[in-house]
């Protein structure tokens, strides 16, 4: 059976060296699937492909909701679905925290001005961050940004939200106000793909885990499964090194 996500044989090479050496997985409707391994296993690089923000090879195929995620036409429509959360917020500096959140209404979907103002302010409230919406984001914590960044990918209603290290950049005491709304996220419908280093998040919240290394996905489970009890040898390596960290 195809998921929301259909990821078959997922190949990707930069010149020589092949970063993701067939993958196949298959992602349900509304599933939080969290993405582990060591560094420079390809974690960023699998769910950058899911949008094609990395190109891939052309025997691969990636399916959103039976829609080929191929450059042209279609690509537009993925995206449209897709939204994405990166580890250093990417918001635009120029723009308020309420403009940021209105931008993609307003330029993809033609939102008149005062329905896309009401909904970012709605979206605003709900990620906590309401009173910040006419500052800059040069005024804002990292936790206040990446939560802006959240409100302004769900603007456009995805149907798909994926997380690249989205509390790697934060410092400590932020880490945890960001995980509180994603953690809110999940369940709502919305499916979530999230690369972390946060293995406790991962265990509350995750339907599925994967762990990736050298390319590959070694293991992929539920949490207790693949976290508590796993299978392979480098699963347990990596795990050891991170919670003893
Ligand atoms: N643009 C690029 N050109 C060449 N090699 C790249 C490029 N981007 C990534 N790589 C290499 O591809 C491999 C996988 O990178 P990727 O960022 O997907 O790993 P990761 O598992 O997300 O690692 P990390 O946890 O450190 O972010 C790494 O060896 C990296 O050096």
């Amino acid at each position: 059976m195809s998921g929301f996500v259909s990821i078959r044989n997922l190949r990707k090479f930069y010149g020589d060296f092949e970063v993701l050496k067939g993958i196949d997985l298959e992602i349900e409707k509304g599933e939080v699937v969290c993405v582990i391994g060591p560094s420079g296993s390809g974690k960023s690089t699998l769910i950058r492909c899911i949008n094609r923000l990395e190109d891939f090879s052309e025997d691969s195929a990636i399916l959103v909701d039976g829609i080929h995620v191929t450059p042209g036409r279609s690509l537009a429509r993925v995206r449209a679905e897709v939204g994405m959360v990166f580890q250093s917020f990417n918001l635009f500096p120029h723009l308020t925290v309420r403009e940021n959140v209105m931008l993609a209404p307003r330029r993809v979907r033609r939102t008149p001005r005062a329905a896309a103002r009401a909904q970012a302010d709605r979206l605003l409230a709900r990620v906590g961050i309401a009173e910040q919406a006419d500052k800059y984001p040069e005024l804002l914590s990292g936790g206040q940004q990446q939560r802006v960044a959240i409100a302004r990918a769900l603007a456009m209603e995805p149907q798909v939200l994926l997380f690249d290290e989205p509390t790697s950049a934060l410092d400590p005491e932020m880490v945890g106000e960001v995980l509180d709304v994603m953690r809110a996220l999940a369940g709502t419908g919305v499916t979530m793909v999230i690369v972390t280093h946060e293995m406790g998040f991962a265990s509350q919240v995750a339907d599925r885990v994967i762990f990736m290394d050298g390319g590959r996905v070694l293991e992929v489970g539920p949490p207790d499964q693949v976290l508590g009890a796993p299978q392979e040898p480098r699963t347990r390596n990596f795990l050891s090194a991170v919670l003893n960290h």
